[in-house]
């Protein structure tokens, strides 16, 4: 039976020591880091830091070559492929990408976030319970995408499709939800909009995101802390609140992996 982080009075996501590494190069280096509930996290640092394979080991698609990571209170390198399948239906994932199938509409796209709960596969809307499916469309209101629930996936812009992903986020009932540079790819009016999206979401519902950007300015917009991550360090984990984007920008310094 899994935990309660709750009850364990454990935080959300622990990470001590934890240290990975491809090819015999090292990635991550010893990097602790605790998130209490309801926190929004904004992990930033130059390209080939290291953010996405520390999000990477938390939601155990990546194994730690050394210390130890605790999410929801769970081991996940010492799940088995079942438990390991029912900590990521706690976990919501958002993607840079997206990850939605373009020839369908919105809705059924939110719907598919609860396929992992269902027995058969469906097809179409109406294959789905009726519960769900008003789920699902309240879901895509607090995203502000209810309008567009029958609109097709490839016809909504890039911003668009990102609420789409995150209403789908939010039909798993998540309570840590990893954003992997969620907003790479969205001009800067898009990128506030599911920035906020995310921030309400977590501030509401108090689940605990852990998104990382590229964009200093969003991270201290929309952020309760930031953790900043260098050659695989971590270099800095302050309240946003106070923290400066010149400080910040110093993080990212003559730009670079790692720093030896
Ligand atoms: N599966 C893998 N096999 C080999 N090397 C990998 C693998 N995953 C990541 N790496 C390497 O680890 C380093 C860190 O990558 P990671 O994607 O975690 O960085 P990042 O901070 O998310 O970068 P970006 O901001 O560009 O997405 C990079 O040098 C990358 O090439």
């Amino acid at each position: 039976m899994a935990e309660d982080p709750a009850m364990a009075g454990d935080p959300v996501l622990r990470l001590s020591e934890a240290g990975k590494g491809f090819n015999g190069v090292t990635v991550l280096d010893g990097v602790s880091l605790e998130v209490p509930q309801g926190q929004f996290v904004a992990l930033v640092g130059p390209s080939g830091a290291g953010k996405s394979t520390l999000l990477r080991l938390v939601n155990g698609m990546h194994v730690p070559d050394s210390g130890t990571v605790r999410t929801l209170g769970e081991n996940p390198a010492a799940c088995s492929r079942r438990r390991l399948r029912a900590l990521r239906a706690r976990v919501g994932f958002v993607f840079q990408q997206f990850g939605l199938v373009g020839r369908l509409s919105a809705l059924e796209n939110v719907l598919m976030g609860a396929l992992a709960t269902l027995r058969l596969p469906r097809y179409g809307v109406m294959s789905y319970p009726h519960a769900l499916r008003v789920r699902a469309v309240e879901h895509l209101d607090r995203v502000g995408m209810a309008d567009r629930r029958f609109q097709r996936c490839d016809t909504l812009s890039g911003g668009q499709q990102q609420r789409v992903a995150v209403a789908r986020t939010l039909l798993q009932s998540p309570e840590l939800i990893l954003a992997d540079e969620p907003v790479a790819s969205l001009d800067p009016a898009a990128s506030m909009v599911v920035l906020e999206t995310l921030e309400r979401i977590s501030a509401e519902d108090g689940i605990s995101v852990v998104c990382s950007l590229h964009q200093i300015e969003f991270a201290l917009a929309v952020a309760d802390r930031v953790v900043a991550l260098r050659g695989g360090r971590l270099v800095l984990d302050e309240p946003a609140a106070g923290l400066s984007a010149e400080r910040l920008r110093g993080i990212y310094g003559t730009a670079g992996a790692r720093d030896d």
